[in-house]
């Protein structure tokens, strides 16, 4: 795993005019080959001193004036020398800058993410904070990054660090065992226990992985219901332009439309569907399958019900989002006479929902489905009227946020979060399987067959941290970064 001796040069801003554009090169033949493009540099100069100088070309003519830095190794981004040339932003410029530097036999271009990469090796970072790095650069909303921020400062590092610790001191006590049986007696009585608290921990930061997915990616909200219920006024409400056609015939419409917004930094990813309804036309057929299909790929699935369903009828309506969470609300309330409206309403008033009872149960799971013999007012079961909103006024339509949030998110705030990628969770989910064979081990088993197996959870762990990575491993996460950083 040692780097090669090689000098890399990458343009480290977007290829694109701007104020300025930086070239960077790291390795041992930095300074000299940046020296050759701005002569006017003293052959030592001070290192993280901003120099004002003339960068030329292969005849000293002048391409243009900029700053020149130089961070001496070790103390650099990548721990190699680095220089940085911070010319005007002209791409065309900068091409001729790169060239140059390349015409050098010792450099290279630098490969995606190789940079970050030489700051891993040489130990500058480890690998939650390399790989922080690469969410902060693709994060897309604040609380992307935010929680990206965290992981670059350390917030991953430590957690896993608090796991790593104990693991690795358990793990030379049950060798000190093995090895010096005498000396180290009784150094592996508590090891079933130290074992089970570790896994918990294990699986405690595995469990995160959801909230890293929804900070990292945004979350999926789709509304549904029946047709003609007002979920394109909705959507277009809650994006806040008419994105979504609204039309009074149902059926509208056909294809599932998308917006991106940001809530509370949270991104969310809003659709509108095709409404529900048995025996359509041969294309809005075609819609309502994708509904179906989209409903179960979301984070949570908006229910728009029109005033007056029935209880049965939204259960039904419901089931149709599957194993999908389900908020339901109540649509077009500005049409309904008041918060006493549903005495006697609709059908046979046991069956109806309470439409009126005002406060939005935030966080409240599925709607509550009373049977008959409860009479529809059961004691364990004060059945939250689902939360009223209209598209049209734009009344309830804060609060539906607000609950859609919380469903989403079930309190703390998004910047909160360490950001558990599906490749963290997955070597925790390795560790935390290897510490349960060693708790069963530590039962049932000899002392050999418990340590190996702390071993096994040490080096699954180390997948995280960086401590036990493999080239592949390292090829595979870096070719997530752009070329330059
Ligand atoms: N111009 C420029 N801006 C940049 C970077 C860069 O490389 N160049 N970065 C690149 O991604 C980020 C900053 N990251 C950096 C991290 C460490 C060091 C550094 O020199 N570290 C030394 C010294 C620390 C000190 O003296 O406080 C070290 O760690 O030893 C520099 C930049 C964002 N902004
Ligand atoms: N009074 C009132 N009318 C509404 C409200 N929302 C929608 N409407 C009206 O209801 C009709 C249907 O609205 P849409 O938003 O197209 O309903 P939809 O659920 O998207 O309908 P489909 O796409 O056909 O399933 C239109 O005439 C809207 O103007 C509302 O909050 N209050
Ligand atoms: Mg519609």
């Amino acid at each position: 795993m040692t780097p090669d001796s090689a000098t890399i040069v990458a343009l480290a801003t977007a290829p694109a005019a701007g104020a300025v554009g930086i070239l960077r090169l790291s390795g041992p033949a930095a300074l000299e080959v940046a020296r050759r493009l701005a002569p006017g540099v003293p052959p030592s100069p001070t290192p993280r001193h901003a120099y004002l100088a003339s960068f030329v070309d292969a005849v000293g003519a002048v391409l243009d004036e900029g700053l020149f830095l130089y961070f001496q190794a070790p103390r650099s981004f990548t721990g190699e020398d680095v220089v940085e040339l911070h010319a005007h932003g002209s791409p065309r410029l900068l091409r001729l800058l790169l060239a140059r530097a390349l015409e050098d036999e010792r450099v290279r271009p630098a490969f995606p993410g190789e940079f970050t990469r030489r700051a891993f090796l040489h130990g500058r970072i480890d690998l939650t904070r390399a790989e922080a790095v690469a969410d902060l650069v693709a994060a897309d909303s604040e609380a992307a990054v935010r929680a990206a921020a965290a992981g670059l400062s350390g917030a991953l590092a430590e957690r896993i660090r608090s796991l790593e610790t104990p693991l690795r001191e358990l793990h030379a006590d049950l060798e000190g065992v093995l090895n010096f049986p005498d000396e180290a007696e009784g150094a592996d009585a508590e090891a079933g226990p130290r074992v089970a608290s570790l896994r918990s921990v294990a699986e405690a930061l595995r469990a995160e992985v959801g909230r890293g997915r929804l900070v990292r990616q945004g979350a999926r909200v789709a509304l549904y219901g029946p047709v003609n219920a007002g979920k394109s006024t909705l959507f277009n409400r809650l994006v806040g332009e008419a994105r979504a056609l609204v039309d009074d015939e149902p059926g509208t419409t056909r294809d599932a439309l998308e917006a991106r917004v940001e809530w509370d930094g949270l991104g969310v990813t809003l659709y509108d569907t095709a409404g529900l309804r048995e025996a359509p036309g041969r294309v809005e057929a075609l819609g309502i399958a994708r509904t179906r299909e989209l409903l179960s790929a979301v984070d949570l699935a908006v229910l728009v019900l029109p005033p007056g369903t029935s209880r049965e009828e939204a259960a039904s309506w419901m089931r149709d989002a599957g194993a999908t969470p389900v908020l339901a609300v109540t649509g077009k309330c500005d049409v309904l006479p008041g918060a006493r409206a549903e005495q006697g309403s609709v059908g046979d008033g046991a069956g109806a929902l309470p439409i009126g009872a005002g406060a939005l149960p935030i966080g409240a799971g599925a709607l509550p489905i009373n049977d008959a013999a409860s009479g529809g007012r059961s004691a364990t079961l004060p059945s939250p009227a689902p939360p009223r909103v209209s598209g049209l006024t734009g009344e309830g339509v804060d609060a539906l946020r607000t609950s859609v949030l919380a469903r989403l998110w079930g309190g703390g705030t998004p910047s909160a979060v360490v950001l558990v990628s599906e490749r963290h969770a997955d070597a925790l989910r390795r560790t935390a399987e290897a510490l349960g064979r060693a708790e069963e081990a530590s039962r049932v088993s000899t002392l050999e067959v418990l340590s190996g197996e702390v071993g096994l959870a040490l080096e699954a762990l180390g997948e995280v941290s960086g401590t036990s990575v493999s080239d592949a491993l390292l090829d595979t996460l870096f070719q997530r970064f752009c070329i330059g950083k």
